[in-house]
Formats: structure tokens, sequence, C-alpha cells
């Protein structure tokens, strides 16, 4: 059996080559950037003014004049003003143009307007002061975002104002999703005694969806004619397997078995982890894989979290996520194997702590209702302290 840390290093080995497509830019969001985006020009792309009030010359002010004739109003969206006489002012509004001739803003609460003068009551008058200089952010030609980031809203109206209407993002892997087992039943029927619903596809579904992946939801019967003459027609259309169940030692446990038969390389089988062990992992030509999630919903979870997610986000491009929680609870086990734990999080004195929630087993899907994230213990040492720093997978 090999550890998680080789099977973690193995899938990453197996990434998805995905091409990249355009898609409009409101439609976005939470996709991966696969271009770089260059300041169209300079930002701001002219000094702009940040407080409405009055433009003057900074250095009239300094030598004594307070009451500023009134030459004209330039609003946001106007073309720029000049000012004409350097001991006159300009009212102005933000987002405006600096007018040529001034250099500095006085706000209108700094001001009184009176007979077409505007009068400083302020003390002081900073050249520069209230203006957002033109290319003080970003210059023309500069790079503002090299590709591999999702997408956020920030980005987006990152991409609006340089005008990227249509944005180069990666295309998603075509996903199919097969449960398996002849116990399960649909969500709308109602099971007899020995029967349950096939709750993880929807579950898998559900994760894929806040991937911004639409799955194909299947069911494949314990039978292996059948399975296999699914099996076929679905790896055709689709570049990932997720499968769950049918991978542990059962009589009825197909799945290795009809993979291989239509060409499936088994990349390891089993890990040294609690849940998930009987996790399996291939490829299938061309260029496909699957990852077989062993059928207990929890496992099932873990393992998508564990393996299929960094999976993902490596063939996206995206750096891997990596972070600690404490423990707030001391913590022993054995046999010696990696644990993952589904925890609540809080905030304990500004550091992460993680408390493990209790559970029954990998049957008990109630057991990450309420989980913040998965602590992944190591199989050694099998003892640790409370406050013991821990890797944590978010959910
Ligand atoms: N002799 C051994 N038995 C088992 C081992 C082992 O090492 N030796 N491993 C156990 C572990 S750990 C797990 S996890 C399970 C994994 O089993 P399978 O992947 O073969 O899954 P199934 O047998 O099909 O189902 C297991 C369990 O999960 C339920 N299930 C399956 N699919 C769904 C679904 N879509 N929605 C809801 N629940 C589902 C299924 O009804 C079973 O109760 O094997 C252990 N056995
Ligand atoms: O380890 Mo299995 O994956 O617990 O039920
Ligand atoms: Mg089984």
């Amino acid at each position: 059996m090999i550890s998680v840390e080789e099977a973690l290093q193995l899938v990453l080995q197996h990434k998805a080559t995905l091409i990249i497509e355009e898609v409009d830019l409101w439609q976005s969001v939470g996709r991966v950037l696969a271009q770089e985006v260059v300041a169209d020009r300079d930002f701001p792309p002219f000094d702009r003014v940040t407080m409405d009030g009055i433009a003057i010359n900074a250095q009239t002010f300094a030598v004594g004049t307070k009451a500023f004739p009134i030459e004209q109003i330039q609003a946001a969206g106007a073309p720029q003003t000049t000012l004409q006489n350097p001991d006159h002012c300009i009212e102005i509004m933000t987002g405006a143009m600096l007018p040529a001739n001034t250099d500095a803003v006085v706000p209108y609460e700094d001001c009184l307007l009176q007979d077409h003068t505007a009068t400083v009551q302020a003390q002081q008058v900073v050249q520069g002061q209230n203006i957002h200089r033109q290319g003080s952010d970003k210059k023309a030609g500069e790079v503002l975002l090299s590709g591999g980031v999702q997408i956020t809203p920030a980005i987006v109206g990152t991409l609006a104002s340089v005008g990227l209407a249509k944005v180069k993002v990666y295309a998603m892997p075509k996903v199919a999703i097969c449960s398996t087992g002849d116990e399960l039943v649909e969500i709308q029927e109602t099971p007899l005694p020995h029967q349950i619903r096939r709750s993880n596809a929807y579950m898998l579904a559900a994760a894929l969806q806040q991937e911004n992946i639409q799955a194909s939801l299947h069911h494949l019967p314990d039978v292996p004619e059948t399975m296999k003459a699914s099996l076929e027609q679905i790896i055709a259309e689709h570049e990932v397997l997720l499968l769950s169940g049918a991978v542990s030692k059962g009589k009825f446990d197909f799945l290795p078995q009809v993979l291989e038969a239509l060409g499936f390389t088994a990349v390891f089988h089993r890990i040294a982890q609690k849940p998930g062990k009987p996790m399996l992992f291939g490829t299938l030509p061309v260029n496909k894989v699957v990852f077989g999630l062993p059928g207990n919903p929890v496992s099932t979870f873990v393992c998508y979290q564990l393996f299929f997610r960094p999976w993902l986000r490596a063939s996206l491009h995206l750096t891997p996520v990596t972070a600690f929680a404490q423990l707030a609870l001391p913590i022993s086990f054995r046999p010696a194997l990696t644990y993952h734990l589904p925890v609540k999080l809080r905030n304990h004195e500004g550091l992460l702590q993680a408390t493990p929630i209790s559970n029954t087993g990998s049957g008990d899907l109630t057991s990450i209702l309420e989980a913040d994230g998965l602590l992944s213990l190591p199989p050694e040492p099998q003892t640790f302290p409370a406050g013991s720093a821990v890797p944590l997978t978010l959910l």
C-alpha cells in the first residue's frame, strides 16, 4: 500500500491537458484565466480628481490668496478644461480630469462658495492633494495578471477596465460521475428496507458544480457485462471518470476488472489512509483518468477532496493550496495510516483551531455536515498533543 503523499504525487503526474476557450466576461468568474492581461493605458489614464471641490494652483494659495473666482465647472466625463487665470479656480468633480494649470484640489467642505467665488478656509493646501496621478497604479503595457489564477470579482473588474469583453480561460474537463451498486435507488424513490438512495452521485455532482463543472450522472449495476457496456459508452464521451463504490474486496466489487477489460491501467489501488483505503486511480487511452472512490460516503468525499481537487487545480495551472490548523484536542490513533478527520474550525487567539467532529465511521455522512475542513494526521507519530499544527484541507 502506498502513502497519501506518494498517491498524490502519482495523481499529479497525470494532469489533464486542458484546451483554452473564450468566454464572455460576465461568465468568467470562478474560471481560470489562460492569458496574460496587460494594461492597455495608464492606470489611472489621466490625473484623476478624488474629491468634489475646486481645482487651484497651489502656488497662488501659498502666496496668501484665499478667494478664488470660479471660472467654470468641470464634471467627470467632460474633456479637460484649462484654468485661464492662475488666481482663479475651476469647480471640479470626483472622477474628472484635473484641469490644466491646476495642481491641487480643495474639497467643498474646506471652501465657502459665494458670489461666484470660492474662499478656501483650510490652513494648508499641498501641491498634488486629492489628485490620483496618471499611471501611479500601473503604466500602460505593464502586466496586470498572468494566467493560472481563478477569476475573482476584482479580476472581472480589471478585465473590464482593459476592455476584455471576452476572456481566455481553461476549458473544464468532461467529467462523468458513476455510482455503482444494486442497493442504490434514485433519490425520488422510497427505498425498500435493504436499499439506500444514491446520494454520493449527487454529492459529487454538487462538488463539481462548485468547480464550474457540469458532470453527467450515471449508474452502473453490479453486473459485469452491463457495467462494461455502459462504461464503454461513458468512456468514449468523457475525459475523467469519477466512480463511487465497487473498488474494495467484495464479491460484487467488479469495477477494477471491468475497467481493465476496457484498457484501464491502474496507477495505484489502495492507500495507507483512513477513510478511503480502497481508492483506485489509473488511466485509460488516450489521456483519460479514472478516480475510483470508495463507496462509503465519507470516503468518497474525502478522496474527492484530497485527490481529485488537487488534480483539477494542477491541471488548471493553479498553485496548490496549503493550510495548517492547530488541534484543539489531543488525538491518538492506530494502526499507522494517515487519518483524515472532518473538523470544525474556529479562530482561537488569532490562530486557526480545529476540533474533530465525532463520527461512527466512514458510512456516517452526517459527520461532514458541519465540517469546515479535513485534517490529515500523518501515520507517525500516532499521538498528537493539543496545539499540534496539522495539514488542513479547507472545504
Ligand atoms: N474485506 C474488506 N472489506 C472492506 C474493505 C477492506 O479493505 N476489506 N474496505 C472497506 C472500506 S474502508 C470501504 S470505504 C468500503 C469501500 O467499498 P467499495 O468502494 O467497494 O464500495 P461499495 O462496496 O460499493 O459500498 C460501500 C458502502 O457505501 C455505500 N454506497 C456506495 N455507493 C453509494 C452511493 N452512491 N450513495 C450512497 N452510499 C453508497 C454502499 O451502500 C455501502 O454501504 O469497503 C469496506 N469493505
Ligand atoms: O476507509 Mo473506508 O474508506 O473507511 O470506509
Ligand atoms: Mg464493496
